[in-house]
């Protein structure tokens, strides 16, 4: 790896050695995360990698530079392009080292306090972090900083990390990191900048990706390989699950702190979040999605005519069902691109709203036709009500709706902001009365085995599965510490803010 790092890859530094919610009831998106260590133009090559994970979450966006002799930051609500497209905001953020952050918030409201990276000033310079992933006690942690005297200045589950590692008693920073990682618990990719490092983390499990790219002999850490494609960088290898690295002038350090036990990555990052040009594990999100819709064809055919995909995250899929089933592809709905996630947005209403100004039926295509739609997942129904409702008065014949995965039966906690259970479908619907709720002629899921399929493996391993997968399965890989303890997970700011 010390070839990724070019002569001008080091900082410098006039510090001193080495150091160095409240819980949303609503599945909506992650948080994607990018540094850059070494470039002269980090903040810029920052921003268009967060540009390119905008999917993965549009509340807010934030870059942390350093140039050497000081940190700075720029967070804000909004998109990567509200804030980040005029050069002024660029040139407020000089240095070499960036990180930067998307967030979609899953602990602690959408207000610019919680806004990535977040940064503390530590007992031997500074530290900003920006992350993707939930963690499961991070409001259990934070109880137990607060009642030692922590003063905490946001309501995201991040903070805890500036505190723990604050709090570490060891001399070098990559110890102190090590041992706060120790202490969490939940799903976690960071990207970190201190004076003189940047370092990237992954939970043991590998839930949440994170990826190692290269421009120009600079190393990029960033959560999936579009962010290093827009750039024009290489994508050099996955950061391994339970992996910590750590770049600094002279070296490069990647240390396993937690042995080595069976990653379970997130499958829904294959089914849903991820870009389908990015490459996770080795796959293409592309190829398993249209796999996914393949496989779909095989376990649920139709009778139909056309095959019309729920633009955007349904389209692979529908081609996978198309060309497997032999029906034609068709677009007979048009999605308006200047309208965000709908899965992602924070109320009920403006998701109704959202998914009205986003899809619109291609009368053309669909009037006097049997339509087979597919889309990737089934949250609430929002989506599928609607498209239902809209093809019929567009004039189908029949509709008839398959879902490339499996019925979504509990909520995430570990990066993805899913509802409560009462507000997930398939939780308080069987089958029928899920096609009932929408109004399909008929409705077919994926099974869980179908997934694993179109993933490469010849089914869902029960006893070590291969990703995990809990949504479909009620099956969490990590303890749930703030659910099953005593702490309540609506965990109160006493501080109303506009913003
Ligand atoms: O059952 P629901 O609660 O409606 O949620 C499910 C829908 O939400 C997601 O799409 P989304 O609109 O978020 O994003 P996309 O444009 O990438 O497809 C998903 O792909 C489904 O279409
Ligand atoms: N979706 C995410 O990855 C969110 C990261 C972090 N838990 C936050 O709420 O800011
Ligand atoms: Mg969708």
């Amino acid at each position: 790896m010390a070839d990724l790092m070019g002569d001008h890859a080091a900082p410098k530094s006039a510090e001193a050695d080495d150091f160095f919610d409240e819980y949303g009831d609503t599945l909506r998106e992650e948080c994607g995360v990018f540094g850059i260590y070494g470039h002269p133009d980090a903040a810029a090559i920052t921003a268009l990698g967060l540009h390119a994970l905008q999917h993965r979450g549009q509340e807010a966006a934030g870059i942390t530079t350093y140039d050497g002799r000081r940190f700075h930051s720029e967070r804000r609500l909004g998109l990567v392009s509200d804030a980040f497209s005029d050069g002024e905001a660029i040139k407020r953020l000089p240095g070499h080292i960036a990180v930067g952050h998307v967030r979609y918030s899953t602990t602690g409201e959408t207000v610019l306090r919680n806004v990535q990276p977040l940064f503390a000033e530590l007992d031997g310079g500074g530290f900003a972090i920006a992350h993707n992933g939930n963690l499961t006690n991070g409001l259990t942690l934070r109880r137990q900083l607060i009642r030692d005297g922590a003063i905490c200045q946001s309501t995201s589950d991040t903070e805890v990390i500036l505190h723990l590692v604050a709090r570490s008693k060891r001399p070098r920073f990559t110890e102190r990191f090590i041992d706060a990682l120790r202490m969490l618990e939940g799903a976690y990719a960071f990207v970190g900048l201190t004076n003189k490092k940047l370092v990237g983390a992954r939970d043991p499990l590998g839930i949440r990706p994170l990826v190692l790219g290269e421009l120009d002999g600079h190393p990029i850490l960033t959560s999936e390989t579009c962010a290093l494609d827009i750039i024009g960088a290489r994508h050099v290898r996955d950061i391994e699950p339970g992996e910590v690295i750590v770049f600094s002038s002279d070296k490069v350090e990647t240390l396993r702190p937690f042995g080595s036990v069976p990653p379970r990555p997130c499958i829904f990052e294959y089914i849903y979040f991820a870009r389908p040009d990015s490459v996770i594990g080795g796959h293409s999100v592309y190829q398993v999605r249209k796999t996914m819709g393949m496989q779909l064809a095989a376990e649920a055919p139709a009778d139909a005519d056309l095959v019309v995909p729920v633009p955007d995250s349904g389209v692979p899929a529908a081609i996978g069902y198309s060309q497997a089933s032999g029906l034609p592809y068709e677009l007979g709905i048009i999605r308006n691109h200047y309208v965000g996630r709908t899965f992602i947005q924070p109320t009920q209403s403006v998701r109704d709203q959202g998914v009205r100004m986003k899809h619109s039926a291609n009368r053309a295509v669909v009037e006097g036709k049997r339509i087979v739609l597919i889309d990737d997942s089934l949250v609430r129904g929002t989506t599928s009500v609607k498209i239902v409702r809209m093809m019929r008065e567009a004039g189908a014949r029949e509709v008839h709706f398959r879902i490339s995965s499996p019925p979504i039966t509990h909520p995430d906690y570990y990066g993805i902001d899913t509802p409560d259970r009462d507000k997930l479908l398939a939780a308080t619907h069987d089958l029928e009365g899920m096609r009932r709720y929408i109004g399909a002629d008929s409705l077919a899921f994926l099974s869980i085995d179908g997934i694993y399929k179109a993933m490469g493996h010849e089914g869902r391993d029960p006893l070590r599965p291969q990703y995990t997968d809990h949504c479909f399965t009620g099956e969490y890989p990590t303890a749930l510490t703030d659910r099953e303890g005593e702490v309540s997970p609506r965990q109160l700011s006493l501080l109303a803010e506009a913003s």
